[in-house]
């Protein structure tokens, strides 16, 4: 543990360096600042002298903000990128209508870019759809109830720790309807289901409130550009003697549910030569 955290500082102190080097390089003609250039300048200085406690933020508190960011960016993304890619081996129909989007879309002669995601509806209910059924933090992150207060008849004293079962949410057919185990994007075609936003509770993939996922709009560009890069780049096919019905979906139980073994399946690439 101890070594492990030694070469995570090294690597935390690299890009803490990197960036210092850049800044001082630019002397204030700094015209991309990203988030940790933004810290860097506030570094060991009061964030607001008036307040009663001051506070400063000292380089091992940006190395653990920058640690934050890394373990909650890494496995949330590449997990929703595995369980869609997943689902989509396992439902051909499904797979077939986003590679036809994307051949519609964007031409088999390019490569997707950030600024085509917005074309792509289907792209964007098809992750709606593995998010419901694979929600990356099944119970969110938990809370403490303020006060006593009734739900539906069910009484939750004061400071109770609450989990919020997003997993269950999603696989309840009261909820959704009676096809809810089946992967079935187009249920989110006539309906408003958003992202955070409002009353809207059936969908959380990111949490709600003042701890959702302020990493939600970046974490959505990524997931969505892997997936359509990968998709329409390539034909996937499941190693051989292997059926979609056998396609392993054992889940990981953690903080996050990724899946319990890596998914294995065969890539060819489809896109014309021009493309790459
Ligand atoms: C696309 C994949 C992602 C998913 C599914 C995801 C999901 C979540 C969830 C469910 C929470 C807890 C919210 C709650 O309990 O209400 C959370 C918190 C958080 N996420 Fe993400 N996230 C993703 C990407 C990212 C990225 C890319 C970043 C940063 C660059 C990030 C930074 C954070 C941070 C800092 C928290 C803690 C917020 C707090 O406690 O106040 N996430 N995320």
């Amino acid at each position: 543990m101890k070594k492990v955290g030694k070469d995570l500082d090294k690597v935390l102190e690299n890009i803490i360096m990197q960036h210092e080097q850049r800044a001082r390089e630019q002397q204030g003609r700094h015209d991309h600042k990203d988030f940790f250039d933004v810290l860097l300048s506030l570094m060991d200085q009061p964030m607001n002298p008036q307040d009663q406690h001051v506070y400063i933020l000292d380089r091992t508190n940006i190395k653990a903000i920058l640690l934050d960011m890394m373990v909650a960016a890494f496995d949330t993304s590449s997990g929703t990128v595995e369980w869609t890619l997943t689902e989509l081996l396992k439902n051909p129909r499904v797979m077939k209508n986003l590679q036809q989007e994307l051949e519609r879309e964007i031409g088999m002669d390019q490569m997707v870019e950030e600024k085509d995601l917005k074309k792509l509806n289907y792209l964007d209910i098809v992750v709606k759809e593995s998010y419901r059924l694979h929600p990356v933090a099944p119970f969110l992150v938990s809370r403490e109830s303020m006060e006593d207060i009734t739900i539906e008849g069910y009484f939750i004293p004061k400071k109770s720790r609450i989990l919020v079962n997003t997993w269950a949410i999603g696989r309840d057919p009261n909820v959704w309807s009676e096809n809810v185990e089946e992967f079935y994007p187009e249920r989110f075609i006539d309906n408003n289901v958003v992202y955070l936003r409002g009353n809207e509770f059936r969908l959380l993939p990111f949490g709600s409130g003042r701890r959702a996922c302020p990493g939600m709009n970046f974490g959505l560009v990524i997931v969505r550009l892997v997936l359509a890069q990968l998709v329409h780049c390539f034909t996937w096919e499941l190693p051989s003697g292997v059926e979609t019905k056998d396609i392993d979906m054992t889940e990981a139980f953690g903080l996050s549910m990724v899946r319990a073994n890596h998914l294995l399946a065969k890539p060819t690439y489809r896109l014309l030569d021009k493309a790459m």
